[in-house]
């Protein structure tokens, strides 16, 4: 059975920071997606309605934008959101190993894991990379029920082996062990992938960072993901903890950890020879600017990551950062940049939250906008419940200003459904029109 999913419908079809025209908006539009939520057709409603006549359709009253992709999250911070703590590493120490700890109980993992995946679906996440638990249990949970509610994630256990309570740490053996274990469950799921997930070289002794290389190269198609140069003592520390390494990129240089399959977190005080190394290596940086104004952390410039070719893409690394979803993060990408005379336009907010994350994640191929081929994964926006907003998009003078302002005030109370691969999540039970 054909299906055709239709509204005002906005996406980008290139990178609009080299291309003026990447946008595209079509207004009262309409795509037809097969039963492998393949998309079929992307045109005007009546068009697409005429070429699959016998499709049933889901017409929606707001903006269908592209599933939002998170580059950076972590599972057990659920319910650590908004906690205390003054800089980076005593937040770590005070708020965040605690709720992290409970998370060996797998009666309670569970139901985080629900929580946890209807949240990044309601906000309009259809993708994320996520810092799975260090508990396998936890973590098997998450790749249960993300496959049961059909969220695309990238996870892995979090590794390790020093700087953390007891509970929360691995031998090098049962890090190895574990993850060789997870690893190959995952493999058979399609929209599941692994990630490798060292936290950061403080928490990492040599070994465990070797071993992290050597699972790289022993599989074929795995993630890694980590942090990197977020906060001032976190850098002064790694520094004296690995004098040999030239700077803090180095040290996961030095264990084959960087490449096109590999995610750092923030690096917002870095230096050109680390941004020209982040290139030559197709590494990716994920842009978190919630968490960066919560933790106090610094900003980010996305400037200089794209002068020296460094793919981008956004996250909102709960629990530093204050929002589950990306599309409410995007205002805060904007006011980051803002700060340092970076003033980004419609095009460019959306790409950062879809097609870019599609590039960083080498998943292109099949998500990030509705080329046709693509995966039918989508978000939508209604504001007909907040008359405010409806308001003030009544003085827009084109869609693209319209689409602007909503990308700055978007909610997830405004997100009326979200789809991966044309399967529908309508958190709060609206039907269609
Ligand atoms: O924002 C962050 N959240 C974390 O949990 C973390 N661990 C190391 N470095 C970190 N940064
Ligand atoms: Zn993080």
């Amino acid at each position: 059975m054909v299906q055709i999913f239709s509204g005002d419908i906005a996406h980008v079809v290139a990178d609009p920071f080299t291309h003026g025209d990447a946008l595209q908006i079509i207004e009262n539009g309409a795509f037809a997606v097969d039963e492998q939520g393949t998309i079929l057709a992307l045109d005007k409603r009546d068009r697409v309605t005429r070429r699959y006549p016998d499709a049933v359709e889901t017409r929606f009253d707001g903006w269908v934008l592209p599933g939002m992709i998170d580059g950076h999250i972590h599972f057990p911070q659920t319910f650590a959101t908004a906690a205390h703590g003054t800089h980076l590493l005593d937040w770590l120490e005070r708020s965040v190993f605690p709720a992290e700890a409970a998370y060996a109980d797998e009666d309670f993992a569970r139901s985080a894991a629900e929580t946890f995946v209807d949240q990044l679906l309601r906000s309009g996440t259809t993708t994320a990379l996520v810092f799975g638990s260090q508990f396998p249990g936890a973590t098997r949970a998450l790749f249960q029920v993300a496959a049961e509610k059909g969220l695309r994630i990238i996870s892995g256990l979090t590794l390790m082996d020093q700087g953390a309570p007891d509970a929360l740490l691995h031998t090098v053996p049962q890090a190895e062990k574990l993850s060789r274990t997870l690893i190959e469950e995952v493999e058979k799921e399609p929209k599941l992938h692994y990630a490798l997930t060292p936290r950061f070289a403080l928490s990492c002794t040599a070994e465990m960072m070797t071993l992290c290389g050597e699972l790289a190269r022993a599989y074929d198609g795995l993630y890694i993901q980590t942090h990197i140069n977020e906060n001032g003592e976190e850098i002064e520390a790694t520094a004296a903890a690995f004098p040999e390494a030239a700077n803090y990129l180095d040290v996961y240089d030095r264990f084959g950890l960087l490449g096109s399959r590999t995610v750092l977190a923030h690096n917002i005080h870095t230096c050109d020879a680390q941004l020209k190394r982040l290139g030559e290596t197709g590494t990716a940086v994920c842009h978190c600017p919630a968490s960066n104004f919560y933790l106090g952390s610094g900003i980010f410039s996305l400037k200089r990551h794209r002068h020296h070719g460094v793919p981008v893409l956004v996250g909102t690394d709960i629990g530093a950062g204050t929002n589950f979803g990306v599309l409410e993060e995007l205002g805060s990408v904007y006011k980051a940049q803002q700060m340092q005379r970076l003033s980004l336009n419609a095009a460019q907010l959306l790409y950062l939250g879809t097609l870019a994350g599609a590039e960083a994640l080498q998943m292109a191929d099949r998500i990030g906008n509705f080329a046709v081929g693509k995966q039918a994964d989508f978000v939508v926006i209604d504001t007909a419940e907040d008359p405010g907003l409806r308001l003030r998009l009544g003085f827009c003078h084109n869609p693209e200003d319209a689409l602007f302002t909503q990308l700055n005030l978007v909610r997830p109370h405004h997100v009326r459904a979200t789809a991966v691969a044309g399967r529908l999540h309508q958190p709060r039970g609206h039907g269609a029109v």
